[in-house]
């Protein structure tokens, strides 16, 4: 059935074997829909809404982040919110949820939809011959590694350069944690365990893995979902909030993949772009907080320490990345569901991880961990935030570097909060936003925008090409360039 073609007060969608019931507002070509201090607006040519928005910071700060409002991605906007101040679940998986959300009810006769999950992660090596070509691969991406449009040519020399330079310290980590990442296991356990969880709720899908820098790659796993004639997708990033350098980066890739194949632009598409605030999250992190919190002797007592994975202060304060924001949000969420249990230990964030010459999402771990060691805290729960399995810099960085910095420090008893993986209140919670997110696929649009469109002007390309060669010859042999690549090897 063709959504579009539906309107009147109640649509019917048949996915496979059941029907997804919406209220008018999410098939009516334009919807508005306002209730107390919240309001979202949605507009679509096709009839039906789709996500492509960062779902709104609840409840705390009076401000939107700085990318509110804004495309940081080149995405297309069906919708936007406004800040809910009333409502926690109004906006719970990142898409817009209507008046009395969604209605799903079993229905008898199949039809020929056939429904995939495509969930993104970051990818990992798997041995210590690949870390380089990872860290290529990594490096070579213009969302990471942010080069001015004059500086581009030099992105792929420079990704090679940085990923030859950095190996020997990666492969040391990877090689203490067994040889390689965890990270393509685990995130093939999460997609088994979605789609044993999709089905115990009636919806029959195919779940894929697409990895940004390492296999099984992002490619691949939209050919599979080529071959195997999915007709509605929901895509389904494996961080829960959003950041240029992740979800954004990823993102990036499978728009210029559906923009360019003819099948696949046609295809009904739902992005969740982040899932932080989703209670089933916010209720399973919490949850294990508490279970770690008891293995202390005197848990009270014990500093929530969060420690996030960082990101260039440029990325927030220029590019408008609202993974900062959405960071803070979350572990406020987290804090007061844990004050709802009588939990009402301290708790701080840290930023971890920061590689390269440039400002980073500040304090520091390292350092936050020494002061609160010479300050005096002698129980610390560290809570890895920005990701939902082991890798690398859970299982290096803060079992082994971090601890030991810490017992150093004068911290005496250590804990580590596990990461999320296949947690089943996790899993379902994954469910849900799936359920959620399917009815509001769209198809992605075929034509490119006129920012978009590529003007190759081959007399203006070679002054670019010409004068940007001197410059980076001239910016390479500096001092301070020589000290900066100095600070990729450690
Ligand atoms: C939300 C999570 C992550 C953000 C944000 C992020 C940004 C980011 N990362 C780098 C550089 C590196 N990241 C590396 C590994 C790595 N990064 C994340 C997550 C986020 N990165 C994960 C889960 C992993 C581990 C994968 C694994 O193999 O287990 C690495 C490689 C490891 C190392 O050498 O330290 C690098 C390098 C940048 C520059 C960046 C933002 C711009
Ligand atoms: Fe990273």
């Amino acid at each position: 059935m063709d959504v579009a073609s539906c309107s009147g007060v109640l649509c019917k969608t048949k996915l496979g074997g059941l029907n997804l019931r919406n209220s008018d507002h999410v098939f009516s070509t334009s919807c508005s829909y306002t209730r107390s201090s919240t309001s979202v607006s949605c507009h679509s040519s096709k009839n039906l809404q789709v996500d492509n928005v960062t779902p709104q910071p609840l409840a705390r700060s009076s401000s939107s982040p700085s990318s509110m409002g804004k495309d940081v991605l080149g995405l297309s906007k069906q919708c936007f919110h406004k800040r809910n101040t009333v409502e926690k679940t109004f906006c719970s998986a990142g898409v817009c949820i209507y008046d009395n959300g969604i209605a799903v009810e079993s229905h008898s006769h199949a039809v020929e939809e056939k429904v995939g999950v495509l969930l993104l992660n970051l990818g990992g090596p798997e041995t210590l011959n690949d870390v380089q070509p990872f860290l290529f691969n990594l490096f070579a991406d213009p969302d990471i590694i942010r080069l001015p449009s004059l500086f581009r040519f030099l992105q792929r020399p420079l990704a090679k350069l940085i990923s030859v330079l950095r190996a020997p310290k990666s492969k040391e980590g990877y090689a203490a944690i067994g040889g390689g990442s965890p990270l393509r296991k685990i995130t093939d356990e999460q997609a088994h365990a979605l789609k044993m969880a999709l089905e115990s709720k009636n919806i029959s899908a195919n779940v894929y893995v697409g990895m940004r820098y390492w296999y099984p790659f992002t490619e691949e796993a939209i050919h599979q979902i080529k071959r195997d004639r999915i007709t509605r997708l929901v895509v389904l990033p494996l961080y829960p909030q959003f950041s240029i350098s992740t979800t954004g980066s990823s993102i990036r890739v499978l728009n210029s993949i559906f923009r360019n194949d003819a099948h696949l632009s046609r295809l009904p598409v739902a992005v969740i772009k982040s899932w932080y605030q989703r209670e089933g999250y916010i209720k399973s992190m919490a949850d294990l907080i508490a279970k770690e919190l008891e293995t202390f002797s005197e848990p009270a007592e014990v500093m929530i320490f969060f420690s996030a994975h960082g990101v260039p202060v440029s990325y927030v304060e220029d590019a408008g990345d609202p993974y900062k924001d959405q960071m803070e949000e979350c572990i406020y969420l987290i804090m007061q569901e844990l004050k709802t249990r009588g939990i009402d230990n301290k708790h701080t964030l840290a930023y971890q991880s920061r590689v390269g010459p440039v400002q980073w999402l500040k304090p520091y771990t390292d350092e936050v961990l020494v002061e609160l060691g010479q300050n005096g805290v002698k129980s610390l729960l560290a809570v890895p935030i920005s990701f939902v399995s082991e890798h690398i810099e859970t299982l290096e960085e803060i079992d082994m570097e971090y601890k030991h910095l810490a017992l150093e420090s004068g911290i005496e008893n250590w804990g580590r909060v596990p990461a999320l993986g296949c947690t089943s209140s996790f899993i379902t919670d994954l469910a849900d936003a799936v359920i959620e997110a399917l009815p509001l696929a769209r198809a992605m649009s075929t034509s490119l925008s006129t920012s978009e469109v590529v003007d190759h002007d081959p007399v203006r390309d070679f002054i670019k090409l010409f004068f940007g060669s001197i410059l980076a010859f001239l910016l390479l042999f500096s001092p301070r360039m020589i000290s900066a690549f100095r600070n990729y090897l450690c």
